[in-house]
């Protein structure tokens, strides 16, 4: 389960505040995806860092299965696993060795760890390329072997950014076949991304990220009533032209655990 309560940051910018993220809450229960919507610019990677502790929030706090982030975040860390397109392999590093790294990194106990790399070997398909440099794998093989590496040590949270920025549609079949697994696996899974069309399919809930604020929040349906939309480009469009009065109109019991 994570919990993210009001949280903001400010970057200082020479001589000028730049409020990237302002009092964003939301929760996402285990099973659920929850997509992070918005435009360059919104907020959504800045937020993704704060829950992971990559950075020190201005105010607001997150928590992970009972952890928060400002006291405990190596708990937070070894509970959170992280799919980003803009992280690298090890060129020099085989996957096999990538991902045994990783589990010594986490602290996987070296027994479990074995038998974790030969599940996700199989699982993403590596074993023709396991332990071939990483250096020499095709776009699409690195990034079966950045999954494997999110889930090395059974995280029950995953934080995904932009998870199919630069791949083909059978890139992204595989990401949105990794997502259904994740669900099925009853892991907590934010979805950070600006394409609406792919989060409409794969996102259980939204949040709609505007200026580092959450405006909108809820289901494809609830969304839909709200705004008299079909779709989420739709709802998108109606949002920023009238962020105010619509956010009124969001049902209270959405924000209920928060
Ligand atoms: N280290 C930093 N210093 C100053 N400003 C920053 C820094 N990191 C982010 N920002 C600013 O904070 C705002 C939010 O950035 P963020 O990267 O979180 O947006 P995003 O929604 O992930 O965008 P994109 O979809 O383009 O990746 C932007 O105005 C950005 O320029």
């Amino acid at each position: 389960m994570i919990f993210v309560r009001e949280l903001t940051r400010v970057f200082e910018s020479g001589n000028q505040d730049i409020l990237a993220v302002d009092q964003v809450s939301f929760h996402v229960r285990p099973g659920e995806v929850y997509g992070l919507l918005g435009p360059n610019g919104a907020g959504k990677t800045t937020t993704l860092r704060m829950i992971l502790g990559l950075l020190k929030p201005t105010r607001g706090d997150a928590e992970v299965e009972g952890f928060l982030v400002s006291t405990h975040p190596d708990e937070i860390k070894r509970r959170v696993g992280l799919v980003s397109t803009s992280a690298g392999l090890y060129q020099w590093l085989t996957p096999r060795e990538i991902l045994t790294f990783f589990a010594d990194v986490y602290g996987v106990p070296a027994m479990q760890a074995a038998d974790q790399v030969e599940k996700l070997s199989r699982l993403f398909g590596l074993s023709s390329f396991m332990d071939r440099r990483s250096a020499t794998l095709s776009t699409g093989q690195k990034q079966r072997v950045n999954l494997a590496r999110s889930l090395i040590h059974d995280p029950p949270v995953m934080l995904m950014d932009e998870p199919t920025r630069g791949l083909d549609v059978v890139g992204s079949k595989v990401i949105f076949d990794y997502i259904d697994l994740l669900r099925d696996e009853g892991k907590a899974v934010i979805v950070s991304t600006h394409r609406l069309d792919e989060a409409e399919q794969l996102c259980d809930r939204f949040g709609l990220l505007h200026n580092g604020k959450i405006d909108y929040e809820g289901t494809l349906a609830e969304l839909q009533q709200c705004t008299s939309c079909q779709t989420l480009t739709q709802i998108f469009l109606q949002l920023l032209d009238a962020p105010v009065e619509n956010a009124k109109n969001i049902p209270a019991a959405q924000r209920e655990l928060i």
